[in-house]
C-alpha cells in the first residue's frame, strides 16, 4: 500500500480546546504538538490550529486537528461556529485560579448550545491545568470530580509546563473514546510513537469565511 493510500485511511478528528484566558490552552496544545513550552504569555486572538497524528491500538492512525480557541471569544459571535462539529472538546481551567473553574459553566453551556442539533455529541474532557503549581491550588480536586460526574465528562489533570499527562494521556484518551477504542496504560503510552506536527496560524477572517479550513493549506502531518 502506498503512503498516500495509508494516510487516506486516517480518521481526522476535530478537537476544540476552550476555557478562560491564560488557563493554558495554547501551552497544552503546543506541548502536545511540539513537545515545547513557553513561559511568556501571548494571548490567542481568535484561534490557532495544530495538527498531529497519533497511533492507537489495532494500527489505527488518527489525525487530530486541534483548535486552540482564545479565551476572549466567550460571549463573541464566532465561538459557536468554532465549536460546531467538534468530535472532542477539552474544557480547560487553571487549578490555581478559581474564577477559571467557575466560568466553565459558561463554556460548557456554549458547547451544549453549539451541538444541540448534532446527532453525535462530542466527547468532553474536563482538564485541570498547572498541576506543577499544586502548592497554589485553589480549586479542590473533589470539585473537579463532581463537575465531571454531574455532566458525564472525562477527567484529566495536566501540566503543560512539565508535560505531565498531556501527550501520554489526555489526547489519546479523548481520541480513543471518540472512535470507541478501549486503551490500557501501556497502550496509551504506545500511542505516542509516531508523531510530528507543525503549526499553522489562521487569521480570524479566513475562519469566518470557512469554518472548516481548506485541507490543502494545512500543515503536513507525518
Ligand atoms: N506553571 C505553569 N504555567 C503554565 C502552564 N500552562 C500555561 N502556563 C502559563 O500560563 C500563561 C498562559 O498560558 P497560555 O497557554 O497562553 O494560556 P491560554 O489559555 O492559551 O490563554 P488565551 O490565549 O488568553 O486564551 C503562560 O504564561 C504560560 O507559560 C502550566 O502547566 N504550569
Amino acid at each position: 500500500m502506498s503512503d498516500s493510500e495509508e494516510e487516506s485511511q486516517d480518521r481526522l478528528l476535530k478537537i476544540v480546546v476552550i476555557g478562560d484566558g491564560a488557563c493554558g490552552k495554547t501551552s497544552i496544545t503546543t506541548r502536545f504538538a511540539q513537545e515545547a513550552f513557553g513561559k511568556l504569555y501571548k494571548q490567542t486572538i481568535g484561534l490557532d490550529f495544530f495538527l498531529k497524528r497519533i497511533s492507537l491500538p489495532g494500527n489505527l492512525n488518527v489525525t487530530l486537528q486541534v483548535w486552540d480557541i482564545g479565551g476572549q471569544t466567550l460571549g463573541g459571535k464566532m465561538l459557536d461556529k468554532y465549536i460546531y462539529g467538534a468530535h472532542g472538546v477539552l474544557l480547560v481551567y487553571d487549578i490555581t485560579n478559581s474564577q477559571s473553574f467557575e466560568n466553565l459553566e459558561d463554556w460548557f453551556t456554549m458547547v451544549k448550545k453549539a451541538n444541540e442539533e448534532s446527532d453525535v455529541p462530542p466527547v468532553i474532557s474536563l482538564v485541570g491545568n498547572k498541576i506543577d503549581l499544586e502548592h497554589m491550588r485553589t480549586v479542590k480536586a473533589d470539585k473537579h470530580q463532581r463537575f465531571c460526574q454531574e455532566n458525564s465528562l472525562l477527567s484529566q489533570f495536566v501540566s503543560a509546563k512539565t508535560g505531565d499527562s498531556v501527550s501520554v494521556s489526555l489526547f489519546p484518551k479523548v481520541a480513543a473514546e471518540i472512535i470507541g477504542v478501549k486503551l490500557n496504560k501501556a497502550e496509551i503510552e504506545q500511542s505516542q510513537r509516531v508523531v510530528k506536527a507543525d503549526i499553522v496560524n489562521y487569521s480570524q477572517d479566513s475562519v469566518a469565511r470557512t469554518v472548516n479550513p481548506p485541507r490543502s493549506s494545512m500543515c503536513v502531518v507525518q
